[in-house]
């Protein structure tokens, strides 16, 4: 198994290589390797150099050719790198190659990742997942721990031995990926509960989506006060914290903050990613947040959508939000950033410029599924009348003897509820003070 503890004590030096073909952009190769650095950096591991790599098409030995594997290997011995890591996913076997050249710990960005993950797990089911996605990901490597076994003393028996251990390894292995796998299920039965009984209370909700330290928790925080992890490191949230804030209109929403977005996810830890999203497909509409201050910000936007539209909730309604702001210098930025999303609403979470507008746009947002309707609530029906107390906004309020006749906006689906009770729309043209 792979340590974090012990390599962030071990490894103190690292040379990080980016490997593109001419099929790749080499800018945009460029940013990717700028962004392994900002994970290596969260992961605590100082970076020595990076390295970006040209090779014509990938090589099964080292990824890319032998000559510029040996260069590599001599530029970590010049800089006294002890691990080097890779942007490009190695093959188990290119690790071994990479690690018999030069004589250093060798990983790649899927590696990090998830060693971001785990470090960063909070709730029982995220700990499971990632657990999980390691499990999977460290199995056809596991020869690698075994191999001194299989080379000692050169005899048969020797390798024999080396080879049922690491079967019994592979099969230790096998069993606690099955054991996971069943505690998973019952953890998630227990929050699919949790959601459903959420759901019957017809509170509007919204999630807050969005590419990694763009500034979701921050935000979340900035209209909750909600205690939310913020941290200037990739992945700060990995679990949905899901708070209530009240709108100006009195309409409550519960706000969903969400694990950020990343180009290159190890592919083990996306089904685990997408459980966590689950919070995204099932809300009435997502906030999708933006750092403008990146320059890159329009590929964030469409890794973000790349993403929902593999979760079936990219045609959801949302609320686009250009955070940062304080940090946007030039004007034309904005400008054109405006051009493409005409829509979108301007904040700096830090400064509070636009929280204001912001807030005021989640309320149409939220006004939307509201509609304004008049009602005839059996007297004897106290339970409806409280609730619509709680989760409408009542304009107008008279007891009949049978009956209270109500006149309020109500929520979507409350109004589900109430079908039976509605007399008739009522006229937005009212003349009734609300
Ligand atoms: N300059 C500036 N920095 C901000 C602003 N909002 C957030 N930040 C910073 O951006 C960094 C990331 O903020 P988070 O709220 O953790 O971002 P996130 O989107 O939740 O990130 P993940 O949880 O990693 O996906 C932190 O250092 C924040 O202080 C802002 O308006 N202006
Ligand atoms: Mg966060």
């Amino acid at each position: 198994m792979f340590e974090i503890k012990a390599r962030e004590k071990m490894v103190e030096r690292a040379l990080l290589v980016g490997a593109f073909t001419g099929n790749d952009l080499e800018d945009e190769a460029q940013d990717l390797l700028s962004e392994l650095e900002e994970l290596v950096r969260t992961l605590g591991v100082p970076v020595r150099e990076k390295m970006l790599v040209y090779h014509r098409e990938p090589q099964s030995r080292y990824l890319i050719g032998s000559g510029k594997a040996e260069e590599i290997a001599d530029r970590i011995k010049e800089l006294d790198c002890d691990v080097l890591i890779f942007d490009n996913e190695l093959t188990p076997a290119q690790q071994r190659n990479w690690e018999d050249l030069t004589k250093v710990l060798v990983i790649d960005r899927q590696e990090i990742i998830l060693d971001i993950f785990g470090a960063r797990a909070q709730t029982r089911e995220a700990k499971i997942q990632v657990d999980l996605a390691r499990m999977a990901y460290s199995l056809p490597r596991l020869t690698k721990a075994w191999s001194h076994l299989g080379q000692q003393g050169g005899g048969i028996g020797a390798k024999g031995e080396g080879e049922s251990q690491l079967e019994q390894d592979r099969r230790k292995i096998r069993g606690q990926i099955d054991r996971l796998r069943r505690e998973l299920q019952s953890v998630r039965k227990a929050r699919a509960t949790q959601r459903k009984d959420r759901k019957r209370t017809p509170v509007p909700n919204a999630a807050i989506v969005g590419y990694t330290n763009a500034g979701k928790s921050s935000l979340l925080r900035r209209l909750t006060g909600a205690e939310v992890l913020v941290e200037d490191k990739l992945f700060a949230t990995l679990d949905t914290t899901t708070r209530k804030i009240a709108l100006p209109n009195k309409q409550p929403l519960l706000l969903t903050d969400t694990v950020g977005f990343v180009r290159k996810l190890p592919h083990q830890l996306v089904e685990a990613f997408h459980a966590t999203l689950e919070e995204a497909t099932m809300s009435d509409f997502l906030i999708h947040v933006l750092d403008a201050s990146n320059p890159r910000v329009m590929e964030y936007y469409n890794t973000t959508m790349k993403v929902l539209e593999e979760l079936g909730a990219d045609t959801k309604k949302t609320l686009v939000v250009f955070n940062k702001m304080d940090k946007v210098s030039d004007p034309s930025t904005r400008a054109v950033l405006r051009r493409h999303f005409p829509e979108a609403v301007f904040v700096s979470v830090h400064s509070g410029d636009g929280i204001d507008a912001l807030v005021n746009r989640i309320g149409d947002f939220v006004s939307d599924q509201v509609q304004e309707t008049m009602l005839h609530i059996p007297t004897h029906r106290g339970d409806l009348l409280a609730r619509l107390h709680r989760e409408a906004q009542i304009h107008e309020m008279a007891y009949e003897p049978e009956y209270a006749m109500v006149r309020a906006s109500v929520p979507a689906r409350l109004l589900e509820i109430l079908t039976e009770f509605i007399v008739t729309p009522a006229k937005e043209s009212t003349s009734l003070p609300r």
